[in-house]
């Protein structure tokens, strides 16, 4: 067994999961066929059922930030391999998941040690770029100031066979919908379809296969604590156990995601956050876990690129909307947040609030 509980996996009593969460009234299911219907391309005149799609998009990014889509045009047979590549990874013995463990040098690989902000999360993980080598920002001993940007290169197993293939062929069908998704967003801005799209050349998009093993204390502990996700968007797939909790945003209450099958579940992280200047929040979510069934779960975490500087959209800003964030490079934000998770900090991890302009 590589996760052993103790003092170090228990969350604060204010934190900790209750027994039952709700699973009624949750988040919006939202049917994407109709964008399979227009060649890839969204362009300026919207047939009426792109307009409805829009306006379904937009509601569910308002009052939820998170959404689930049926019809999204990644095959049943490419889910299913990765499914099994991640099965098969986690199988194999401790030394050979340890062989490609992340370190300091390279946050890629391996991982059963993550914090999650200061407490750790009953979990294993694995991490992949999806374009190789990502180009990030290195963090100097103080964790401040950047340098030159290091060169990030993946870390394969030798085993399960076939895990490379499964995960790449993956990440190619999942990156087509999160430009979709993408589209979409930009659409109910109400911004050209492509607007966004720039932002995504040398992108740092990564993949994480989680697992979460029975644990013995569900009650005190989680498999990820509350947190917000910091790029743009994350399309996730999880199996039919169920645990992930999203945070109302009309009462606060924690609500469990239901699991569809062959669905994916949709959030907007902190970046859309700010370039919509807080029309879309990007919500509060974390993971329960149980004593008897083990849980995967595939986020794809689509985020630009390093350089990019993250600044509320100025075509949405005049003097009744003024920008309320000051601009950000996300390349250290991310790289900030990833090593706050890496090792446990005294202080609080960076969050885009402390990026809020007093008012
Ligand atoms: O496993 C899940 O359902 C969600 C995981 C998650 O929120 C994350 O990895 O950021
Ligand atoms: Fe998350």
């Amino acid at each position: 067994m590589v996760l052993v509980f103790e003092a170090a996996f228990v969350q604060a009593p204010e934190h900790r999961p209750k027994p039952v969460v709700s699973e009624v009234g949750g988040i919006p299911v939202i049917d994407l066929a109709p964008i399979h219907h227009l060649d890839g391309s969204l362009e300026s005149a919207l047939p009426p059922e792109l307009e409805d799609l829009v306006t379904q998009v937009e509601l569910a990014c308002r009052e939820w930030g998170f959404f689930q889509v049926i019809n999204h045009g990644v095959q049943p047979g490419v889910v299913e391999r990765a499914w099994a590549a991640a099965r098969g990874f986690f199988a194999l013995p401790p030394e050979e998941r340890s062989r490609v463990r992340r370190d300091e040098a390279n946050p890629l690989g391996y991982y059963e040690a993550e914090n999650t902000k200061n407490v750790r999360d009953w979990k294993e993980v694995f991490d992949m770029v999806i374009y190789e080598p990502a180009s990030i920002p290195s963090l100097a001993a103080d964790g401040k100031d950047a340098d030159e940007p290091i060169q990030l290169r993946n870390q394969w197993p030798q085993s399960p066979p076939g895990f490379r293939e499964a995960l790449e062929e993956y990440a190619k069908a999942t990156e087509v919908l999160a430009f979709k998704l993408l589209e979409l967003i930009a659409l109910t801005l109400n911004l050209p379809a492509k607007r966004l799209n720039g932002f995504f050349k040398n992108q740092t998009t990564f993949m994480r296969l989680n697992h979460y093993p029975p644990c013995p204390s569900p009650d005190l502990a989680l498999g990820v604590g509350r947190h917000k996700d910091a790029g743009a968007l994350t399309i996730l797939a999880q199996d039919d156990v169920g645990g992930l909790d999203v945070k109302s945003q009309s009462d606060g209450e924690w609500v469990r995601v239901k699991p569809i099958p062959n669905s994916f579940i949709i959030n907007v992280g902190d970046v859309v956050q700010v370039w919509s200047n807080d029309k879309y929040e990007s919500a509060e979510h974390r993971v329960s876990v149980n004593t008897t069934k083990e849980r995967f779960s595939i986020p794809f975490f689509f985020n630009p690129a390093h350089y990019v500087m993250v600044k509320p959209l100025e075509e949405l800003l005049d003097e009744n909307n003024i920008a309320r964030y000051e601009e950000f490079n996300w390349g250290e934000f991310f790289m900030a947040r990833s090593n706050s998770n890496f090792k446990k900090l005294d202080g609080e991890n960076i969050q885009i609030y402390h990026f809020k302009k007093s008012k």
